[in-house]
């Protein structure tokens, strides 16, 4: 929202608070803090009975949590007087607006809600000993200043939104565009890969074990978590996806239930789908086109700019499916003296190093940040508690046997200082990024060369 529309909303909403009689203005500000919970209650239980919005608001402490942001944002609202600084009032609508497009409620769910307020409101009034006069000028006030905030919200939800669909399509068209036909390789040996652990798990595995799944492989997590999104245009998207289904749901079952020769035809079967997501993925490359590329110039990774729309599709992909994923972040321990003692030219080295490690030892479906200096940042997908702690502590372990070679030819040892934090379904990414951060700053000042786990329950 720009400067000039800010300062003319104040000016708006100082001419609407100078027309009303202070007394009404005491008497909402008393009403609405005395009747904050349920007016918050009431907003929710409209917003929340929407079909479509209970994908937005379904999680307990979030609903927790708004709840008591809501009340608080009621009080100060209608706090708001003559002497009031309205500037900051504005400031604080903007900022609300901007953490629904983040979260992406829609804006319409939330109108719904002030909606319901304002009726609710107005029943309130009639139980109290006001003149038809008083309650009318009292409710008047009150749908007047919801109205005024509402328009900020829009406004800056409108221009927040459009920002991160832009940033979203950049990141869609950037994610296409590295490296088409090594990817394509590198995929379609993952499948292959996924086949013959399949084959040789039917005919010498344990015949009780569960047989490998495709969608799990890191095949089927490089297709769900990058290829979907950056192939959404293609028709051969779907038919992949349909493919993948198909193969888990019934085949697999076939081969694992089935008797002999039904196993033996379920995988023939699964071979001819393989067959065909390798074509469909070849007509999919072949048709993208090479795109600029946006990566970190140094160190080849993904920079800081797609980090909100990963994290915003990897929250809405977890929420959706009730699946897990952590961030974890590693800064390089006194990474100055690196480059102190060896210079600019090895620690710039020993940056490129360490993200060739980074990328070698996660999976297909993570994504691998440079955020800046000497910090990184691992989206670790689809894992839950245990096994994000055992990967975050494996990373650390491993860098530190790791030797860094210079350009010089010496070899050197280095350690990194971890945050982790388990996404614990808060829609706003920002959330799970400051828990991160405090993570890792804990680490560093524990005593470095260590992993600490944020404690995501606290929201
Ligand atoms: N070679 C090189 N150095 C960089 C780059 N970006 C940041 N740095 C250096 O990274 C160092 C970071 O130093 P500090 O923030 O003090 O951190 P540190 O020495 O790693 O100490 P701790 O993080 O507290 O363990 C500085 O010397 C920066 O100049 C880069 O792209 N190349």
């Amino acid at each position: 929202m720009s400067g000039t529309t800010s300062s003319k909303v104040a000016n708006d909403w100082n001419t609407l608070i100078s027309g009303i009689n202070p007394q009404s203005i005491q008497l909402n500000r008393q009403l609405v803090a005395n009747h904050s919970g349920e007016l918050a209650t009431q907003f929710y239980a409209h917003m929340l009975g929407a079909e479509d919005a209970s994908i937005f608001l379904s999680h307990d402490q979030v609903k927790t949590r708004l709840h008591g942001s809501l009340q608080q944002w009621l009080i100060t609202l209608f706090d708001i007087d003559e002497q009031y600084d309205l500037a900051a009032a504005v400031a604080l609508q903007v900022k609300v607006g901007e953490i629904h497009a983040r979260i992406k409620i829609p804006m319409h769910l939330v109108l719904r809600g002030a909606r319901y307020l304002k009726q609710h409101y107005g029943e309130l009034l009639q139980q109290e000993p006001l003149t038809a006069e008083q309650q009318h000028e009292c409710l008047q006030h009150f749908c007047d200043t919801l109205d005024v905030s509402m328009e900020v919200m829009a406004q800056a939800y409108a221009s927040s939104y459009d920002r991160n669909t832009r940033s979203d399509e950049v990141y869609r068209l950037f994610s296409i565009s590295q490296n088409l036909s090594t990817e394509r390789e590198k995929q379609k040996g993952a499948l292959l890969d996924w086949e013959n652990r399949l084959m040789f798990e039917c005919t010498l595995g344990n015949p009780n074990a569960e047989l490998p799944a495709l969608s799990t492989s890191e095949f089927g997590l490089w297709f769900t978590h990058k290829g979907a999104h950056a192939f959404q245009d293609y028709p051969e998207t779907q038919l992949i996806d349909e493919r993948i289904n198909i193969v888990d749901e019934q085949l697999l079952a076939d081969m694992q239930q089935g008797p002999a020769d039904t196993r033996i035809q379920s995988l023939r079967k699964v071979r001819d789908e393989t067959k065909r997501i390798k074509f469909l993925l070849d007509d999919i490359f072949a048709k993208s086109s090479e795109l600029e590329s946006g990566r970190d110039v140094l160190t080849k990774l993904l920079n800081r700019k797609f980090l909100p729309t990963v994290l915003s599709r990897e929250i809405t992909h977890a929420r959706r499916n009730h699946s897990q994923f952590a961030l974890l972040s590693l800064d390089i321990d006194y990474f100055k003296e690196v480059n102190d003692s060896y210079g600019h030219e090895a620690g710039d080295s020993v940056l490129q190093q360490l993200s060739g490690f980074l990328v070698s030892n996660s999976r297909a479906g993570d994504f691998v940040f440079r955020l800046g200096g000497e910090e990184f940042m691992v989206v670790l997908v689809d894992v839950n508690k245990h096994n994000a702690r055992a990967i975050a502590e494996n990373m650390r372990n491993k860098v530190s046997a790791e030797n860094f070679m210079l350009p010089n030819g010496e070899r050197i040892q280095i350690t990194v200082s971890s945050g982790l934090a388990l996404f614990n379904g808060h829609p706003d990414y920002q959330v799970i990024l400051r828990q991160v951060d405090k993570a890792l700053y804990d680490a560093k000042h524990l005593g470095r060369n260590r992993v600490i786990v944020a404690d995501t329950d606290q929201l």
